[in-house]
């Protein structure tokens, strides 16, 4: 990608993971609510996600988008993230089309599936002998309204990519931490999302040519229930963590 990208959010968690790995790569347009506490890598743009000018304004010139903005928690109301995680997903995906933008990089989430951890399956779909696996090929089983939001993005991408040709990647993304996995806490180390792949994640997804996809986002856990199979040939993602690889803070291997 040799246009500008947009990262919105990229003041979060998974903005900076992105931004700590690829940030020299890129000319970026670096998008928040409020303006950062440090220095970013190119243009900083303070806007809402919901402000169609603002969006008009930011989108000019740019080649890819990777959206992070919105409301990240599990446990988010309703009010908010139909605010911000659907309008404001849709906000921006009509500007990117109205500007010709060639890639769309959606961060969905586990939320969006979580309900298929069902009492039957858990805990044991944590544990690494367990076979059952999620590729992106099921339908959607939000465990919450965060988790809905993030399927109607997903569906909102996928309106935007048949009716104006944008090409799409949904990141249905694990748990990213810093550093080391979740500690006791099974769940987490199984959809673990180290900082190194959520860079690799993001550059893939900027690099590889696809049409519309649905992808998993963790590292190479030893645990897991999403399927890796579909990134690897979509998009070339190879994680190079796995958070068998740790013993609570400490790399083991
Ligand atoms: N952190 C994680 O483990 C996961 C995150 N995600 C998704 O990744 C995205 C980023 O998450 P985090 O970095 O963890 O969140 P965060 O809360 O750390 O950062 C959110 C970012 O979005 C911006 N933002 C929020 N609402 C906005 C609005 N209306 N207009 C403009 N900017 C707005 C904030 O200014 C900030 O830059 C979210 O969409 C979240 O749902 C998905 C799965 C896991
Ligand atoms: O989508 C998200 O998922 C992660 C992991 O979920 P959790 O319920 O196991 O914590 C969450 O930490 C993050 O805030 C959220 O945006």
């Amino acid at each position: 990608m040799d246009d500008p990208v947009l990262l919105t959010g990229a003041t979060g968690r998974v903005g900076t993971a992105i931004l700590d790995g690829i940030g020299d790569d890129y000319e970026w347009r670096c998008l928040a609510r409020s303006p950062p506490e440090d220095d970013l890598p190119g243009e900083f743009v303070a806007a809402d996600i919901t402000d169609e000018d603002a969006m008009n304004d930011a989108m000019e010139g740019i080649g890819a988008v990777i959206h992070l903005a919105g409301d990240p928690r599990p446990e988010a109301p309703w009010s908010s993230v139909l605010e911000n995680n659907i309008d404001g997903t849709k906000t921006i995906l009509q500007a990117a089309v109205d500007e010709g933008v060639e890639k769309f990089v959606f961060a969905s989430s586990n939320h969006a599936v979580g309900a298929f951890e069902t009492d039957e399956r858990t805990p044991e779909m944590y544990r690494t002998h367990d076979e059952f696996r999620l590729d992106g090929t099921e339908l959607p089983r939000p465990g919450n309204f965060y988790g809905v939001s993030k399927a109607a993005g997903e569906t909102l991408c996928r309106y935007y990519h048949d009716h104006y040709d944008l090409d799409v990647v949904c990141l249905r993304i694990g748990n990213l931490t810093k550093n080391h996995p979740p500690i006791d806490y099974e769940r987490g180390q199984a959809m673990w999302l180290s900082h190194r792949d959520c860079a690799h994640l993001a550059e893939r997804s900027l690099e590889a040519d696809y049409d519309y996809e649905i992808l998993y986002g963790i590292s190479d856990n030893d645990r897991k229930y999403y399927s890796l199979e579909p990134a690897k040939e979509a998009i070339g993602y190879e994680p190079r963590d796995n958070s068998a690889q740790f013993d609570g803070k400490e790399r083991v291997d």
